[in-house]
């Protein structure tokens, strides 16, 4: 398995956003960390998620940028995307893992130590682990594990654990001396006035 790399740019597909966009301007100063997870609302169709994926794997291709697909694996398979995440609604990890093979890269996300340590015997590949603080991108999350709890994910497995959930480039020294890996962001770069900027900063912080 090609190593991961240490920013997740989760497209963001709420309405007037252009996640297309975003990823152009982030490729040319990311692409050595960066790793696309196509993540689309659950109203959307798979039609829709498969165009999607297939442009962002047309806009990463050149720079050798691995594309994810959340939830929908099907996509990931027929796409030739890299791997995909999947999360407690989503099929359960060892089933994920059965259907894209044991190349694939498997996201899974996770809490607490114990259901980590879980999706880690089923056969996940890195650990989406949060939420680390409130955050305005997703509904319904429960409260905020911090600092804190990302340390206990990281203490309990020995794949890579990419914090999630209102992340930005001030909180990465604080979660690499937690040891995590990388981290997964939607707003620190859809919602940046300037996501290049935001981008650089990002890499910074997580390879200096
Ligand atoms: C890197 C990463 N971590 C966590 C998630 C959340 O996945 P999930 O819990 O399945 O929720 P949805 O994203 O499907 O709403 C993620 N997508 N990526
Ligand atoms: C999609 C998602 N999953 C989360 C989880 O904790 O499971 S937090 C989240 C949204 C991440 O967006 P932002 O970087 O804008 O906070
Ligand atoms: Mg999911």
């Amino acid at each position: 398995m090609p190593s991961l790399g240490r920013l997740h740019l989760i497209t963001d597909t709420r309405p007037g956003r252009d996640p297309l966009a975003v990823l152009r301007a982030v490729l040319p100063v990311a692409h050595t960390e960066l790793v696309v997870q196509v993540r689309v609302e659950d109203t959307a169709t798979d039609r829709q998620a498969y165009e999607l994926t297939r442009q962002v794997l047309a806009l990463c291709a050149p720079y050798q940028v691995p594309c994810l697909v959340n939830d929908r694996l099907h996509v990931a398979l027929a796409t030739d995307a890299a791997g995909g995440h999947v999360g407690a609604d989503d099929l359960p990890v060892a089933a994920a893992r059965k259907v894209l093979g044991p190349a694939a890269v498997l996201g899974a996300t996770a809490r607490e130590p114990a259901s980590a340590l879980a999706a880690v015997t089923a056969g996940a590949s890195y650990l989406g682990v949060g939420p680390c603080r409130v955050t305005a991108t997703k509904d319904g999350l429960p409260p905020p594990i911090g600092v804190t709890g990302v340390r206990a994910v990281v203490e309990a497995v020995d794949v890579p654990v990419i914090a999630i959930g209102g992340v930005t480039a001030a909180d990465v020294p604080e979660l690499r001396a937690t040891g995590a890996y990388g981290v997964a962001v939607v707003g620190a770069l859809s919602g940046a006035t300037d996501p290049v900027r935001a981008a650089a900063e990002l890499v910074r912080a997580l390879t200096c």
